[in-house]
């Protein structure tokens, strides 16, 4: 049995970068860019008026209270003379500025009469101008490699005339679920049998980190049913996550089938509660989890060693989903010694502190229990009793 840390550690050690695709900007929303970004444009391309007013020349101005208007200029218009000493154009927000105004006031700040205008409170000298080049110069880096990519950001490229970018191809992830007790969605549950929630569960929560999911038919509890699938599995997608079969019972054939096609296991067992059976395999440079069968240790598994491995697989090199923070304990409550232990909690924040309260049973079995939660605390392997009022590291979930 191994501890979390190292888990992870040959995990992402194992995790490689998933190949580069050329998508619409929209579509790449939320994944990691792969390209340099620069611009080929300078922003603003001339200097713009900030403000509906009037442009003028304040050094020209023959006196800077009275100025004759001589043109009205709109967003998307150009006024090509050269304006008079007491001149001064209409101009809109957005419009270019007149090579020969160096000042815009606002309409609000003159009085306006047939075809001139009273300065009423005078502006500074360049008021109201954003200059050409001010945001961005041709050449300029704008977004670099690595970057998650934001709504801003893709209302940048569109400013840019960038209507692809390259990002990291989110991989397309087999999800499998075995045992004979498993009954699909819309069945009846007969004796003996329960509906498949993990396909489910695990498709949602890779939904969510927008990597790609694939939903496999319920495995039978047949080593060659199994086996035939893990390898149309391996053939079809980038990452392989397996649910039940996990552990030491008669019907548990997950790590057999592995070892018989030649997997390189990594590790059988972590030590974490809940998800001790955890298998790590590599096979054709394609990565395999699999996970015990129990809902509970699925997400849990999941959120601590999956996630991390298909965000890196994306060029998310951030480990800030699993990064945790100090929680106060709201109600105390007693473990048994041995492996770290994942407590499915709701926080409440009172001040600047995080107050962990036990949802319910802590049972692997039960799914109630992390639906009513939002974090786990994450207890080390020796303690036994957490007290009220002690503080303990914990995470939000499903972050
Ligand atoms: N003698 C031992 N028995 C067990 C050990 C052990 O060390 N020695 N470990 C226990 C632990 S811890 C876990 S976790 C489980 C893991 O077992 P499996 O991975 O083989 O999972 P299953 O037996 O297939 O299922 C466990 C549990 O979860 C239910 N399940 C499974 N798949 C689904 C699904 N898709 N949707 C909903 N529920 C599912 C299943 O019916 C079982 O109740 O082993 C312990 N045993
Ligand atoms: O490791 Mo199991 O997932 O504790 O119940």
């Amino acid at each position: 049995m191994i501890s979390i840390q190292n888990a992870l550690e040959i995990i992402l050690e194992e995790t490689k970068l998933q190949p580069t695709q050329e998508v619409g900007i929209l579509e790449a929303s939320g994944y990691i860019l792969a390209q340099d970004i620069f611009s080929k444009d300078t922003l603003p391309p001339f200097n713009k008026s900030a403000m509906d007013g009037y442009a003028y020349n304040m050094d020209k101005a023959n006196d800077t209270k009275t100025l004759k208007v001589v043109a009205l200029v709109k967003a998307g218009d150009y006024y090509e003379k050269e304006l008079n000493p007491g001149e001064a154009v209409k101009i809109m927000t957005g419009a270019p500025v007149p090579a020969s105004a160096d000042t815009v006031i606002e309409i609000e700040k003159v009085k306006a009469e047939k075809d001139t205008i009273i300065i009423e409170s005078p502006v500074k000298k360049g008021s109201n101008i954003i200059f050409k080049g001010e945001e961005l110069v041709s050449g300029d880096l704008v977004l670099e490699t690595g970057k998650q990519i934001t709504p801003a950001d893709i209302g940048l490229l569109a400013s840019l005339g960038y209507p692809k970018v390259s990002i990291y191809k989110p991989p397309t992830v087999a999800c499998l679920v075995t045992g004979d007790e498993l009954v699909d969605i819309d069945q009846e549950i007969s004796k003996g049998k329960i509906r498949n929630c993990n396909t489910y569960t695990l498709e949602a929560m890779i939904n969510q980190i927008k990597a790609l999911p694939v939903a496999f038919d319920i495995i039978p509890d047949d080593k060659e049913v199994l086996k035939a699938t893990v390898l149309k599995a391996f053939e079809t997608c980038d990452f392989i996550v397996s649910t039940g079969g996990a552990s030491v019972g008669d019907f548990d054939f997950v790590l057999e089938v592995l070892e018989e096609i030649g997997a390189e296991i990594k590790f059988t067992k972590v030590a974490i509660k809940p998800g001790k059976p955890i298998t790590f395999a590599k096979y054709n440079n394609k990565l395999f989890f699999s996970l015990p069968g129990n809902p509970m240790s699925v997400i849990t598994a999941f959120e601590q060693f999956v996630k991390p491995s298909l965000r890196q697989s994306m060029g998310n090199m951030t480990m800030e989903h699993v990064e945790t923070i100090p929680m106060k304990i709201g109600d105390g409550f007693k473990l048994r010694k041995g492996r770290t232990k994942y407590i499915f909690v709701n926080v409440e924040k009172v001040g600047d502190e995080y107050i962990a309260y036990n949802t319910s049973s802590q049972c692997s079995n039960h799914l109630m229990t992390v639906s009513k939660s939002d974090a786990v605390l994450i207890i080390p392997e020796n303690i036994e009793d957490v007290n009220k009022g002690d503080i303990h590291n914990g995470r939000f979930i499903f972050k």
